[in-house]
């Protein structure tokens, strides 16, 4: 399914000066500060946990709300904000871009990105968020380009092309910087673009670097990579120790066709790839799903965490499957996986980390087969986090299957390219889709687990006050967890169902947690019957604000 972009007029709002914005340094990047979130993730390993402890296990009951801002809008808002010393920059749908007083949420500028009519995306006008160097914010657009505003007026020092939106290249992630390059990864699997991560000057915007994804290494069919898919839509992580960016890349497309035949790999579509950031040359790569037939794109965070003392990736996959592997030096082995939901694609997992394929639940042209998980995956894009304290990774998971049989397709610029019929459908006996899963790492041992009846498409936060906060959908609830139990310790009702990311951040001594409640995203537009689990949620966008209740602020 598709969805056109309307058009919108910019309106940047007046600009207020704010007397000192905090330039935003590479050190800061690399070191950030508890009281601000400077990275989608709150770091550059992608933990999403957020040090503060003012709010902790003890107190969360007493928050309350501290300001909200409608944007008006009634798709999808995922974005997380990004707050630098009590600047809130948080993106809606359709590319607004709102930058706030954080702790009064006073509108400081607006932009509004006017969209050509004919842009399409396969999941929603969905933004996740920006990323900020020295007094400059970065945004990347549905149009594909990339653009560079001041952050205390809002004006825009440059716009450029990343590519062309018309053939489905789209940007719909933060942008990751490290020292002076601004880093990209491009939206367009359903549509045959051929995948890269792109690199930019931060200052001019200047291209320093492009690396493809869909390889030319004779493990695709021909020339069938130039349309290969493989898009790396979601944001890398950063290893500053030996300097290496990893990134998970996106499907093949189309997701079945029957020229490929079972021993093509498709390198490197579903994989995790290993960069090196300065110039983009790949040091290694790691392929969850081989020759994917069932849309198991494999752009899950690869979250940088030592298990041990041994510096590894962990990734919740599409697939079903949690992987951990190893980074020594910028290269990626395999260590282990497990399976955390219902999956039967493969019949082993190998030792070497090449699974077997069960062949009955392989897809082909005039094959039907049951497939689990469903191709909106055990786990999509909402990021889980890391709490270093309790050493658990808490991951959104769904549990579904589909029907799903190839179906033959042509490449046609701009015109969906996925060569598949599909239909969704619960596990059988399952009273829940969503679940919030805290999982040991190093071993994949579940230590507790929260379900939910519809499916779950929030992101996680964790904190150091030992609270883990996320949101779902048919309750439209924000709810905080204690981390070591999974005990719910206070929720909120608020305006639509939940597919933001959370953030924490403080300012004076006061600290805030914040997230977009306003559905939309993959569910209502691809999740088919399953989505009658969501289709009485009220839609529009709303950012929510939290501090704790005056009397325990007081208290520091
Ligand atoms: O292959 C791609 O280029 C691509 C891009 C995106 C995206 O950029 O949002 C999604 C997907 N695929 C996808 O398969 C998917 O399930 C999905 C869900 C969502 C969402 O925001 O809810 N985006 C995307
Ligand atoms: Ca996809």
């Amino acid at each position: 399914m598709i969805l056109s972009a309307t058009a919108f007029a910019v309106s940047v709002g007046s600009a207020h000066a704010s007397d000192s914005y905090s330039p935003v340094t590479s050190e800061r990047l690399k070191d950030p500060e508890a009281s601000n979130w400077l990275h989608w993730r709150g770091n550059y390993e992608g933990w999403g946990y957020s040090p503060l402890d003012q709010i902790n296990t003890t107190n969360v009951a007493d928050l309350e709300v501290a300001w909200t801002i409608s944007s008006g809008v009634t798709e999808g808002h995922e974005a997380a904000p990004i707050v630098n010393d009590g600047m809130m920059f948080v993106t809606g749908a359709y590319n607004n871009l709102y930058a706030l007083d954080a702790t009064t949420g006073e509108l400081l500028w607006h932009y509004k990105r006017q969209l050509p009519e004919d842009v399409v995306v396969c999941c929603d006008v969905v933004n996740r968020g920006v990323a900020v160097h020295g007094d400059t914010v970065y945004m990347g657009t549905l149009d594909a380009h990339l653009l560079a505003f001041d952050a205390e007026s809002g004006k825009i020092k440059w716009d450029i092309t990343v590519e062309n939106y018309k053939d489905r290249y789209a940007l719909t992630s933060a942008p990751v910087i490290i020292d002076d390059n601004i880093i990209v990864g491009v939206h367009g699997g359903e549509y045959g673009v051929r995948g890269f991560i792109a690199a930019y000057d931060v200052n001019s915007g200047e291209e320093t670097w492009k690396t493809f994804t869909a390889v030319d290494d004779g493990s695709w069919p021909g020339d069938t990579y130039e349309h290969g898919g493989a898009p790396p839509w979601l944001s890398g992580t950063y290893d500053e120790e030996t300097n290496t960016l990893f990134w998970g890349t996106g499907n093949p497309s189309p997701w079945i066709d029957p020229a490929r035949g079972d021993d093509h790999d498709l390198r490197w579509s579903v994989s995790v790839v290993a960069l090196n950031p300065d110039t983009g040359e790949l040091k290694d790569a790691y392929q969850y799903s081989p020759n994917d037939a069932w849309d198991y794109d494999g752009t899950n965070e690869p979250m940088l965490i030592d298990i041990d003392g041994e510096p590894s990736i962990v990734s919740p996959q599409r697939n079903g499957w949690l992987y951990r592997l190893s980074r020594d030096n910028g290269e990626i082995d395999f260590v282990d996986a497990w399976p955390f939901a219902e999956t039967n694609i493969y019949a082993d997992m190998g030792t070497d980390g090449v699974p077997i394929v069960d062949a009955a639940h392989r897809p082909a042209v005039g094959k039907t087969v049951d497939a689990c998980p469903a191709f909106l995956g055990a786990k999509n894009w909402m990021p889980a986090a890391y709490d270093p304290n309790t050493e658990l990774m808490y991951v959104p998971t769904n549990e579904w299957c589909m029907k799903i049989r190839g179906a033959q397709v042509e490449y046609s610029a701009g015109q969906p390219y996925v060569g598949a019929e599909f239909e969704m459908y619960q596990v059988p006996g399952n009273d829940h889709v969503g679940q919030l899963q805290a999982i040991d790492p190093a071993t994949g041992d579940v230590a507790w687990a929260n379900n939910f009846t519809a499916p779950l498409w929030s992101g996680v936060l964790t904190t150091g006050g030992g609270v883990v906060f996320t949101g779902n959908l048919d309750e439209r609830k924000f709810m905080a967890f204690d981390a070591e139990n999974g005990d719910e310790l206070w929720s909120m009702t608020t305006n639509s169902g939940i597919v933001g990311t959370p953030v924490s951040y403080s300012v004076d001594g006061t600290q805030y947690v914040a997230v977009w409640s306003g559905f939309g995203g993959a569910i209502p537009l691809w999740a088919g019957p399953v989505a009658q689990l969501t289709e009485n949620i009220p839609m529009g966008g709303t950012l929510w604000v939290f501090k704790l209740k005056q009397s325990w602020t007081t208290k520091g």
